[in-house]
């Protein structure tokens, strides 16, 4: 039996436009409900969310049975997390504050079996293989791993060109936050400067043939990624809707409380 099939890797292969969500509130029956909603893929966040190996375990298994993609966002970029996340069954990773090719590159060897990478042997273990019921996970799970790098620094900006030409990076996301607080706007993504460089980022990163993502929480930033060719798109977040429906259901109730 061979490792399953990365849905999401298929679709962006295929040049499918994926809309997904962010999950930070770090909890499974939470990430069971938002599985419920039909996106295409689902962030569950342990960079900036409360989240552990344990904690990611549990929403990437209610999120099995649903249709959307689980992306998996580790705190950093480290090959023993990478080893973790996919032996927790993870298939889809995306790290953040990726500024260098050599990073890229070892990203990509950290999510492959030797000889060409150097993923330690041991999913027989996990859920990745079923509990060994994958019979034949070595020989397929690499195909099967979608890596997405997050380019969201003025070093990053610099370094795309080879952190593009790094063979075995499947996407690149922009990250808005990050990228203008950088770049000396205080996580102002619409400052003309860091548009600019988003729509630049975009672009070439599509012309390299791979796939661009970013995140955008209201409309009209998210429609012009689209139009600017991102293809991996995350329209919000999961604290954001309960957070600002909470909000707007006490207005509506009880205005000025
Ligand atoms: O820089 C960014 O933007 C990101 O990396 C996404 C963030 O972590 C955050 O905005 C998620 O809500």
């Amino acid at each position: 039996m061979a490792a399953p099939v990365n849905t999401f890797k298929r679709r962006l292969l295929a040049g499918d436009t994926l809309i997904g969500c962010w999950l930070a509130l770090a909890d499974g029956y939470a990430a069971e409900l938002m599985g419920t909603a039909g996106f295409d893929w689902l962030v569950i966040d342990g960079e900036h969310a409360p989240n552990d190996l344990r904690s990611i375990r549990e929403q990437l298994t209610a999120l099995a049975t649903s249709d959307s993609e689980p992306v998996v966002r580790l705190p950093v970029g480290e090959t023993w997390m990478v080893k973790q996340a996919l032996d927790a069954g993870a298939q889809t990773l995306l790290i953040p504050m990726v500024d260098s090719a050599e990073q890229a590159a070892e990203l990509v060897r950290a999510c492959r079996y030797p000889p060409n990478g150097v993923r330690g042997v041991g999913a027989g273990l996990g859920r990745a293989t079923r509990f060994s019921q994958v019979t034949d996970y070595i020989q397929t799970a690499d195909a099967e791993i979608c890596l997405l790098l997050q380019v969201e620094s003025v070093k990053g900006i610099a370094a795309l060109d080879d952190i593009l030409a790094t063979d075995g990076v499947d996407g690149v996301f922009i990250g808005p936050a990050d990228l203008s607080t950088d770049m000396g706007f205080a996580g102002n993504a619409e400052a003309p400067e860091v548009q600019e460089t988003i729509r630049d980022a975009l672009a070439k990163i599509a012309a390299a043939d791979k796939a661009p993502g970013i995140l955008a929480v209201t409309d009209t930033p998210t429609q012009r990624y689209i139009d600017q060719g991102a293809r991996f798109v995350a329209v919000g977040t999961d604290v954001g809707i309960l957070a600002g429906n909470a909000r707007r259901l006490l207005q509506k109730w009880k205005p000025g409380a």
